[in-house]
């Protein structure tokens, strides 16, 4: 058990590993299994725990975790959070988790925090994308490493079975707690696991869907690499828009949703894909000469192919400082006066800017691009053609764009 975690780990990468325990059997086994690396040699450990305070236990279970790692000699966090009663539970809790031991493992030093997903996890998780009508890239399942929110995080327990796990911890006599929510019927998750259990019969197991999530992977490799080739052949970066030639309509339609679903969130920054149908339904129209919109981004016809700007109502509310990122990803610099602040161009700004047309580029999409303000006033809009000695810069430029099109 512990060489399938070290092989999956690649041992000698990282100096301080955090690993993130819930208290359940999964995560308590990860713990223990660390814990026996690092005194083989392996790298330096934290743990973190989150209380997401929805059931009366948390607290207690969280408590269980200290008491665990005190044993093991592994320095331990509890960290609340409290739901501000916004948007689907489940999803807020875990955002807002992910977000949370990003922050603890930055100031931790640990650059990758390990989680206990298992092959049970996996398959469920094939099973209910297949539910969802996913296809290559959501039957890849789940990663086992993925960077988000400046972390590396890692599955070490990814080809290991739940069961296993707990058999591995009861004969070491270590206890753990039972979510009661891991049997309520009403959770997608517990469903897809009843449903596994239902399905054996059939042949379509742990192991059979965890092979399908890999050639998955496999294809979506494949995919994403020629998609990356196209975009590098037929893509640039103007002014923040990805701008793609007429050559674009040609290409095979996966190809074609792959980038453009890239761009969308390049651009717009969004947590998530759009969904296909919306992502269609845009392509089309702006392939047929219809402006689109779509993830807070605008899809122009160009010159027979395509440019994907950021959307001005998506950003008619955005303000910032001078030399802070604005909209995730521009900075400003110039001469000032200090007083300034950004705030997107607009249509009354870009009236102001009567060069704009030598830019070459569409009104629709400069109107959304970042220019200086003070007050009322308009100081500077660098990309529409009224410098004033500023400069715009994009925080991720076209390398980025392209790489990333491989991480999505
Ligand atoms: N509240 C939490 N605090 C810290 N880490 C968590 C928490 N909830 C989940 N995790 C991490 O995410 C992984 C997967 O979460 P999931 O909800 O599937 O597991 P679980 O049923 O809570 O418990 P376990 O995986 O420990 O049996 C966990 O193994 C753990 O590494």
């Amino acid at each position: 058990m512990l060489r399938t975690i070290i092989a999956a780990l690649t041992p000698g990468r990282i100096e301080r590993l955090g690993v993130a325990v819930s208290g359940g059997g999964d995560s308590v086994a990860l713990l223990h299994l660390l814990a026996a690396w690092r005194a083989a040699g392996g790298p330096d450990l934290a743990a973190v725990t989150v209380d997401h305070g929805l059931r009366p236990e948390a607290a207690a279970e969280a408590e269980a975790v200290a008491v665990v790692c005190a044993g093991l000699g592994v320095p331990h966090t509890v960290l609340r959070w409290q739901w501000d009663r916004r948007g689907n539970l489940q999803d807020a809790a875990r955002r807002a988790r992910q977000r949370l031991i990003a922050e603890w493992a930055a100031g931790q030093g640990a650059g990758a925090v390990a989680l206990g997903h298992t092959a049970d996890d996996q398959a469920e998780t094939v099973l209910l994308r297949l539910a969802r009508g996913s296809g290559v890239d959501g039957l890849s399942g789940m990663a086992a490493e993925r960077r988000a929110e400046g972390v590396l995080w890692l599955r070490p327990l990814l080809e290991v079975r739940r069961g296993a796990l707990r058999d591995w911890l009861r004969t070491r006599g270590v206890g753990w707690a039972e979510d009661p929510s891991n049997d309520d019927p009403r959770f997608d998750r517990v469903k897809a696991r009843q449903a596994l259990a239902a399905l054996a019969p059939l042949g379509l197991d742990v192991a059979g869907l965890a092979d399908t999530a890999a050639r998955m992977r496999m294809a979506r490799e494949a995919l994403a690499q020629t998609a990356q080739a196209a975009a590098r052949g037929l893509g640039r970066i103007d002014a923040g828009d990805v701008v793609l030639a007429s050559g674009f309509a040609g290409l095979p339609e996966e190809t074609r949703l792959r980038i453009a679903a890239h761009a969308l969130r390049w651009i717009g920054g969004g947590d998530y894909r759009p969904r296909l149908a919306a992502l269609q339904g845009a392509l089309a129209a702006a392939q047929g000469g219809k402006p689109a919109t779509l993830a807070g981004c605008l899809l122009l016809p160009e010159a027979g192919g395509l440019r994907i700007a950021r959307e001005p109502q998506a950003v008619a509310a955005t303000t910032g400082l001078v030399g802070d990122l604005w909209d995730g990803r521009w900075r400003l610099e110039g001469p000032g006066p200090a007083d300034c602040e950004v705030r997107a161009l607009g249509a009354a700004g870009l009236a102001l800017c009567p060069g704009w047309r030598e830019t070459g580029r569409p009104h629709a999409g400069l109107a959304a691009t970042p220019a200086v303000w003070r007050g009322a006033n308009l100081v500077a809009a660098p990309l529409a053609g009224h410098p004033a000695g500023w400069r715009a810069e994009l925080a991720c430029g076209e390398e980025d764009f392209l790489h990333s099109l491989i991480l999505d």
